[in-house]
């Protein structure tokens, strides 16, 4: 098929140039295959660790796809910035120092986009946004994330951000605590405490990416439940963050805003 598109500078017709770094990972070797096979995407550069970034630049990317680790990829987005190519992160682990240390970069630059996706899945970002809007109605929020057992970080960057989200809207609701005798406990035991949230992390052989999001109040509890079973659930939010990201200048936090949500 013809590779065509309007977006990120391209001429009218020319496909948006696409790098990926962490290319032969799970993440990176599916979004090389979908941009790839896009008629409006054309791969111009797959970085794998020790291989040098310049190669995104010697391959004119204008949008760069990071799928690497925690560890690296603040350096990635950084070099990104700094040479005027645009970035979606799906790389897990940037907290709030992390995302002001990109807002920063990017006041130099102001003309490129960063758009970091907790996760890429539609399934997911609107269960994050149902989370949202239920946090209000119930006394008990909690969180169970359950990936596979390669997963570098815990909890996921997903969970994190859902449980921020639930803890703004429990906040601005007027909620405080949610109610929890403990008080003689195995560490660990109630999960991490995000803004207040409890999230329990589960790793296990024949898992993909998993989460549910726990509601209970007088009587009734409700269980907002999101599946990845494969990792192409996540190509159309890479490929939509790509294709938008030419008109996004600055930091984008999640795909809600390109999903009209
Ligand atoms: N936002 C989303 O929707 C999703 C996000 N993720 C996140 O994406 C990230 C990658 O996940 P996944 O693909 O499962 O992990 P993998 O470990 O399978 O892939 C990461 C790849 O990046 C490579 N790598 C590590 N450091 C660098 C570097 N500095 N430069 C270039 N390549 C590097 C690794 O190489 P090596 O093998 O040699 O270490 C590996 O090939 C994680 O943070 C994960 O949480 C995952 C799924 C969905
Ligand atoms: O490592 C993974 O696999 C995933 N990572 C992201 C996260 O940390 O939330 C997104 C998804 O959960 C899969």
């Amino acid at each position: 098929m013809q590779k065509g598109c309007r977006h990120v500078n391209s001429p009218v017709g020319s496909p948006i140039k696409v790098g990926v770094i962490g290319a032969r990972g799970r993440m990176g070797s599916e979004a090389v295959r979908a941009v790839g096979d896009a008629p409006d995407t054309e791969l111009v550069a797959q970085i794998n660790r020790d291989d040098s970034l310049s190669g995104l630049v010697e391959g004119g990317a204008q949008v760069a796809v990071e799928l690497t680790h925690p560890d690296s990829v603040l350096d990635n987005v950084r070099f990104c910035v700094e040479n005027g190519i645009h970035v979606v992160v799906g790389t897990s682990g940037l907290g709030q120092a992390e995302l002001d240390a990109v807002r920063s970069w990017l006041a130099e630059r102001p003309e490129v986009g960063v758009i970091v996706a907790p996760n890429f899945a539609i399934g997911a970002v609107l269960s994050m946004r149902f989370a949202e809007l239920a946090a209000r109605f119930f006394e008990s929020a909690e969180i169970v994330e359950l990936h596979h057992p390669k997963k570098a970080d815990a909890p996921s960057g997903t969970a994190a951000r859902t449980a921020q989200v639930v803890a703004r809207a429990r906040a601005d609701a007027g909620l405080g605590d949610a109610p929890d005798a403990t008080t003689k406990e195995l560490d660990g035991a109630r999960g991490a405490d995000v803004d207040g949230v409890r999230v329990h992390s589960v790793r296990m052989s024949g898992l993909v990416a998993h989460q549910e999001v726990l509601f209970g109040t007088e009587g009734e509890t409700l269980t907002i439940r999101h599946d990845s079973y494969d990792r192409r659930s996540f190509m159309p939010g890479v490929l939509l963050a790509v294709r938008e990201i030419g008109s996004r200048p600055g930091l984008t936090v999640g795909l809600d805003s390109l999903l009209g949500l």
